[in-house]
């Protein structure tokens, strides 16, 4: 398909209205498996069977490569979510200020290349496949050809480590959709591996990182007692949060999706920083102002800290050093950082790190082998999380479900 007749039919009815449940059931392959075990409902729901895929989908958020995609791209990312056009242009804005280019498609192949290679390696010789959510190369079209090459069963990885509406559940719809826009859905299987904030690989870049962060602060002057370290993560609204993992943590302010975070921080800070204080933050807020969104904001954090020399900025909510990261971080809270009169450090996200992508390949051979739970490699207190997701898990606050692929059927 061409770009131009992709965004119109991503702004017009790219949404399609078949019932949600009838599509749902043809759109869950792994449901027939865990939904066997009644356990499976109350309990962990993992598919355990060892199943041989064809080929990886590796999914991005996708972003433009020139300053013609920008206003584009911004329709494809808000379709039918009614973002305020002054809230576009004050995005468009950081676009072009890198030029119209965001990092994250490189970035993207980048980590395509270096897991497909840690594959081999491995020795899981099937090829990894790139497509994205809201740019070229776009979903339907990799999938169609992924169908050409003879790909029949997929294994999806969404560049995002949390459970969350925009983290899990909508890569879950848009492949979804993508199957249906290729006419794949009575041939191809998608399924995804779990979300994976707590597999070690994910934390250990930013232990590395933090560690090294709170060393040149140091080396400069500062005393730990005087530093404080913020964990940013992208913030949601807060309808969107409660309904994040299924209601799995309901009585935790923010659901699943900060208790995950907060899982994973508490990791990083005993491993790399015991005794140095810290908070969780939120960042990239968009939406209408009278809906709420996780708070505090990363720039009202920074200024609340006069009694603190130096701020080190863990970027937890994110997998590489894209437009938000630049921009949102490196950008807006630095200058926030220094009108306070803080020093500031920001830590990489992990990009390609081997750590990373070395977690990458585990996750796909604990599918590949069908490795029990118990084994799984976990190092946060949360997890490690399901392969199928739970029914309703991570829905849109406020909305009526799309299909989706990867899920239990109520
Ligand atoms: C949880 C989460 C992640 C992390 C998980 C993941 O990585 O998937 C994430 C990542 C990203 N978000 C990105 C960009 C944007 N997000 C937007 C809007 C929104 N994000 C939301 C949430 C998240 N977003 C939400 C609830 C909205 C509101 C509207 C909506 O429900 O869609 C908008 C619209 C304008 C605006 O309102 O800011 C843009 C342009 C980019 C690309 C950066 C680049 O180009 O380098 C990336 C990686
Ligand atoms: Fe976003």
């Amino acid at each position: 398909m061409t770009r131009s007749t992709k965004q119109a039919s991503a702004a017009g009815e790219r949404r399609e209205t078949k019932p949600p449940q009838a599509a749902a059931a043809r759109f869950a392959p792994g449901a027939r498996v865990a939904s066997a075990t009644p356990a499976a409902v109350a309990g962990p729901a993992h598919v355990e069977q060892p199943m041989a895929y064809d080929a990886i989908l590796l999914s991005g958020f996708g972003g433009p490569e020139g300053p013609e995609d920008v206003m584009p791209f911004l329709r494809n990312v808000t379709r039918g979510r009614g973002i305020p056009d002054e809230r576009l242009e004050d995005v468009a804005h950081h676009y072009h200020a890198f030029g119209g280019v965001s990092p994250i498609n490189e970035q993207n192949r980048e980590l395509r290349s270096a897991l497909e290679s840690a594959l081999q390696t491995a020795g899981i010789r099937i090829p990894v496949y790139w497509g994205n959510r809201n740019w070229a190369p776009y979903l339907d079209d990799v999938l169609a050809q992924a169908a050409a090459d003879g790909v029949r069963r997929m294994l999806a990885i969404p560049t995002s480590a949390y459970s969350s509406y925009s983290s899990c559940r909508q890569y879950r719809e848009d492949w979804a959709d993508a199957l249906e826009s290729a006419e794949l859905q009575e041939v191809m299987q998608i399924d995804k591996v779990r979300q994976f904030f707590s597999h070690p690989g994910f934390v250990q870049p930013f232990v590395d990182g933090l560690r090294a962060a709170i060393q040149a602060a140091e080396a400069e002057g500062h005393e730990r007692s005087r530093m404080e370290v913020l964990f940013s993560t992208h913030s949601i609204p807060t309808a969107d949060a409660r309904l994040s993992g299924a209601g799995l943590f309901d009585g935790v302010e923010g659901g699943a999706y900060a208790a995950q975070h907060l899982a994973v921080a508490e990791r990083v800070m005993a491993e790399a920083a015991p005794g140095v204080a810290w908070q969780l933050v939120y960042q990239s807020r968009s939406g209408s102002p009278s809906t709420p969104w996780l708070e505090p904001d990363i720039n009202d954090a920074i200024e609340a800290l006069e009694h603190r020399s130096a701020v080190l900025v863990v970027p937890i909510g994110f997998v590489s050093d894209h437009l938000e990261v630049l921009w949102d971080l490196d950008h807006e809270a630095r200058e926030t950082a220094e009108r306070v009169g803080l020093q500031m450090h920001r830590v990489p996200t992990p990009g390609t790190d081997p750590a990373f992508v070395a977690a990458l390949v585990d996750l796909v051979q604990e599918r590949v082998v069908g490795r029990p739970v118990g084994r799984r490699r976990n190092t946060t207190g949360i997890g490690p999380w399901f392969d199928v997701c739970r029914p309703g898990c991570c829905a849109k606050g406020g909305a009526s479900p799309r299909p989706a692929i990867a899920g239990l059927v109520p």
